[in-house]
C-alpha cells in the first residue's frame, strides 16, 4: 500500500480508535511507509483540508477521477499544490497521473481559494491555515539568542529585521495572523518571543547556531542555576539533545569565564550524537566534555575529574505531560463528490464523526491533566486507567529522586537545579519534598533555594509550586517554579526547583539584577494598592506598558528626564549607535512613555473606569516582572 493509501486509511478509520493519531501511527507495526512521513502527511493535509476541500470540489476532481476517494484526493492534492517535493509517487503512477491531468484547473481553483481568504501570496495563506488549524493554546515561537555566536542586537537587525517590537508576550500572541511581531522576554535574558508559527529553521542564524529554538520554560533551569566564574565546573547530568547544556555554555561565556568546563552526561548513545552536534553548532565544544552513553548514576562523584564541580543541572526523563497536546490533529475536511464522504471505499469514517468524538473527549477531559506521557524521543502513550498512569508516574519519580540524591553526593557541589516537563506533582513537588527529607540532604546540608535568593527573573516569575503538593509548606512551594501550557503565558508545562548548601556566597546577590521596576531598600518591587509596580524609566505605573509599542511609528520620547529624542525604533532605550542598552543580565530598559494616540488614551480611561486591575493590566504586569512577590 502506498503512503497515500496508508495515510487515508488511518485518517478515516472506523469506530473510536484508541490513542492519539501520533501513537496510532508510530505504534503501528503494520505500516509499510515511514511513520514520520505518514504523520507529516496526515498532519499537514488535515491543516490544509478546509482549503483543499474547496479546490477539489470546485475542480470537479472526484466527478472525473472515479478511482480517487475523497481522502486520497485531499492527500494527493495537498502534496501536488502545497508540498515542495510534490507527490511522492513515480511520474507514471496512476494516482499521480489522476491529479496531474487536472493541473490547470487545480492551480486556478487554488488561486481562487487563496484570494477568497484575502491572501496575496501562498505564504500568507500558509500563515492563515496554520492559525486556523491550531487545536491548543497559542504559543509564540521562543528563540534563545546564542550569545556565544551572536547578540540580540545583531539578531534584531538580521533575522528579525522587519519585526515590530511589542511590550508583552500577550501582544505577540494576539497580533493579527501573518504579522511579524516580537518581544524581548522580561524574565530570561537573550530570549525572544516571536509570532506564532514563524519558521526560523531556514534562517542563517538557525543553521549556524546563532539562535536556538527553545521554549521559555526550558530556559529556566540553566538561568536559575546561574553558573558564575567562581563556581567552577558544571555538570549537566541528563543532557541530550542539549538545549540546557548550550544555555549553560552561553551563560558561562557571557561572564567571560575561560576556566569553567561543562561535563555533559547522556546515557543514550544515539541521543548523545544529537547532543554532540548541538554543542558543536552552538560553538561550545571547546569547553563542554560530552560523556556519550554514560549513565550519570554510574559516575563516581569522588572522581578527581569532578573536583571543581560545584553546580549540577538535572533535567531527567519524565512523563513529558507538560508538552503534550490533548488532540494532536486538526479536523480532516473531506470533499463532497459522487463517492460520498461517509461511504467511500477506503474512507470508512466521515469527518464529522471524528470531530464529534474528539470534541466529546475534549469536554470530558476539560479539567483533567492529559493522561498521556511522552518519552524522550517524543513518542506518546495514552493511559486509559488511572492506576496504570499512577504506576508510571511513581516509577519515574523514584528514578528522578535517585538521580537527584546522587547529585547531592558530589563533594564540592553547592547548587543544583532539578527540572521536569511534567505537570504531575508526583514528579515535581513530591520529589523535592522527598529529597529535602532524605538522610543525604540532611547530612550534607542541602536546602531549597528560597524564592528571595533566586536570580531576579526567576524570583519574579509569578507561577509557583502547589502548596498542597508541598504538604502546606509555603516556603518550599514559593521556591518551586511552575509553568502551565494553557495559562496564556505562552509556555509549555514545566517545573524547576533549586537546591543549595553552604553559605550565601553560593547564592545570588538579589540586588545585582534589578530590572525595570522601582524597588524598596530590600530590593522588592514597590507596588500600589492594586499591585501595580512603577517603571524606573518613567516614574509611572507599569500599567502603561500595555500601551507602549502599540503603534511603533508613533512612539516618541517626550516626557521624563531623558526627554527630547524623537524615536521610532521600538520600546527600548538605545545608545548613540542605535543598539539596545541592557543591564548585566541582558535585560533591556524600557523607554519613557511618550506621546499617546487618542485610542490609547481612551483605552486607559476605560480601564480606569472599569475599576482596578483589568485583565490587560494583569497580563502586562505579570509578563514584565511579577505581580506577586
Ligand atoms: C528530558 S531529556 C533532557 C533534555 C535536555 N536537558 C535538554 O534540555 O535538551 C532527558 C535525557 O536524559 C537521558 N537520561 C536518562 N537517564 C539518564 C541517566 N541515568 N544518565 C544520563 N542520561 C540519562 C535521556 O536519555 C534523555 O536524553
Amino acid at each position: 500500500m502506498s503512503l497515500y493509501h496508508e495515510t487515508a486509511a488511518l485518517l478515516t478509520a472506523t469506530g473510536a480508535p484508541s490513542g492519539s493519531i501520533k501513537s496510532r501511527i508510530f505504534g503501528n507495526k503494520e505500516l509499510k511507509s515511514p511513520p514520520a512521513q505518514v504523520y507529516a502527511l496526515a498532519l499537514e493535509s488535515c491543516k490544509w483540508s478546509g482549503v483543499l476541500k474547496e479546490v477539489v470540489e470546485n475542480a470537479q476532481l472526484l466527478q472525473t477521477e472515479r478511482k480517487l476517494t475523497p481522502a486520497l484526493a485531499i492527500l494527493l492534492v495537498h502534496d501536488y499544490l502545497v508540498n515542495k517535493s510534490g507527490i511522492a509517487l513515480p511520474q507514471t503512477h496512476g494516482l499521480r497521473a489522476a491529479i496531474e491531468r487536472h493541473k490547470a484547473r487545480l492551480g486556478s481553483e487554488f488561486t481562487r481559494a487563496r484570494l477568497r481568504r484575502r491572501c496575496a501570496t501562498v505564504d500568507e495563506l500558509r500563515a492563515v491555515v496554520e492559525a486556523e488549524s491550531r487545536t491548543g493554546p497559542v504559543h509564540p515561537r521562543w528563540i534563545r539568542v546564542n550569545t556565544i555566536k551572536s547578540t540580540v542586537d545583531d539578531q534584531l537587525e538580521t533575522t528579525f529585521k522587519g519585526f515590530e517590537i511589542v511590550p508583552s508576550v500577550q501582544d505577540v500572541i494576539s497580533a493579527p495572523v501573518g504579522s511579524k511581531t516580537l518581544c524581548l522576554d522580561g524574565h530570561v535574558p537573550n530570549l525572544i518571543a516571536a509570532s506564532p508559527g514563524t519558521d526560523f529553521t531556514k534562517t542563517e542564524a538557525y543553521k549556524t547556531g546563532a539562535i536556538i529554538l527553545q521554549d521559555k520554560a526550558s530556559c529556566f533551569p540553566a538561568y536559575l542555576l546561574d553558573p558564575r566564574p567562581e563556581d567552577g565546573d558544571v555538570i549537566d547530568a541528563c543532557a541530550a539533545p542539549g538545549n540546557k547544556t548550550t544555555h549553560l555554555a552561553a551563560i558561562i561565556r557571557g561572564r567571560d569565564s575561560t576556566e569553567q568546563k561543562i561535563y555533559a552526561f547522556e546515557k543514550d548513545r544515539n541521543r548523545a550524537k544529537t547532543l554532540d552536534m548541538m554543542v558543536k553548532q552552538a560553538g561550545s565544544d571547546s569547553f563542554t566534555v560530552i560523556h556519550r552513553g554514560q549513565d550519570f548514576l554510574k559516575v563516581d562523584p569522588g572522581d578527581k575529574a569532578y573536583k571543581k564541580v560545584t553546580a549540577l543541572l538535572l533535567d531527567p526523563s519524565c512523563s513529558g505531560s507538560g508538552i503534550v497536546g490533548r488532540d494532536d490533529l486538526p479536523d480532516f475536511h473531506l470533499p463532497e463528490g459522487p463517492v460520498k464522504a461517509s461511504a467511500g471505499k477506503g474512507d470508512k469514517k466521515a469527518a464529522p464523526a471524528g470531530k464529534t468524538d474528539r470534541k466529546r473527549k475534549r469536554e470530558d477531559n476539560e479539567n483533567k491533566p492529559p493522561a498521556v506521557v511522552v518519552d524522550d524521543d517524543g513518542e506518546t502513550t495514552e493511559f486509559t486507567s488511572e492506576k496504570d498512569l499512577n504506576a508510571r508516574i511513581e516509577a519515574l519519580a523514584s528514578f528522578q529522586l535517585t538521580l537527584l540524591l546522587r547529585a547531592f553526593t558530589f563533594p564540592h557541589a553547592k547548587k543544583i537545579t532539578y527540572s521536569t516537563c511534567s505537570v504531575y506533582a508526583g514528579e515535581n513537588e513530591h520529589v523535592v519534598l522527598k529529597a529535602l527529607s532524605s538522610e543525604i540532604a540532611k547530612n550534607q546540608g542541602w536546602r531549597i533555594l528560597a524564592r528571595d535568593r533566586q536570580i531576579r527573573g526567576m524570583q519574579e516569575w509569578p507561577v509557583r509550586g502547589d502548596v498542597d503538593a508541598c504538604d502546606g509548606d509555603e516556603t518550599v512551594a514559593e521556591a518551586c517554579i511552575r509553568t502551565y501550557r494553557d495559562d496564556g503565558r505562552g509556555v509549555m508545562g514545566f517545573f524547576v526547583a533549586g537546591f543549595v548548601r553552604g553559605d550565601d556566597g553560593s547564592e545570588v546577590d538579589a540586588k545585582d539584577d534589578e530590572g525595570p521596576f522601582v524597588r524598596d531598600e530590600e530590593g522588592r518591587i514597590i507596588r500600589d494598592g492594586e499591585g501595580i509596580p512603577t517603571l524606573k524609566a518613567t516614574g509611572k505605573k507599569a500599567v502603561d506598558l500595555r500601551e507602549l509599542g502599540e503603534d511603533g511609528e508613533e512612539m516618541h520620547i517626550g516626557e521624563g528626564p531623558e526627554s527630547g529624542v524623537v524615536d521610532d525604533e521600538g520600546p527600548y532605550v538605545r545608545d548613540a549607535d542605535g543598539r539596545i542598552i541592557r543591564d548585566a543580565q541582558g535585560m533591556p530598559t524600557l523607554k519613557p512613555k511618550g506621546k499617546k494616540k487618542k485610542k490609547q488614551k481612551q483605552k486607559k480611561a476605560k480601564a480606569a473606569s472599569s475599576g482596578p486591575a483589568t485583565v490587560d493590566t494583569e497580563d502586562a504586569v505579570d509578563e514584565w516582572g511579577g505581580f506577586e512577590d
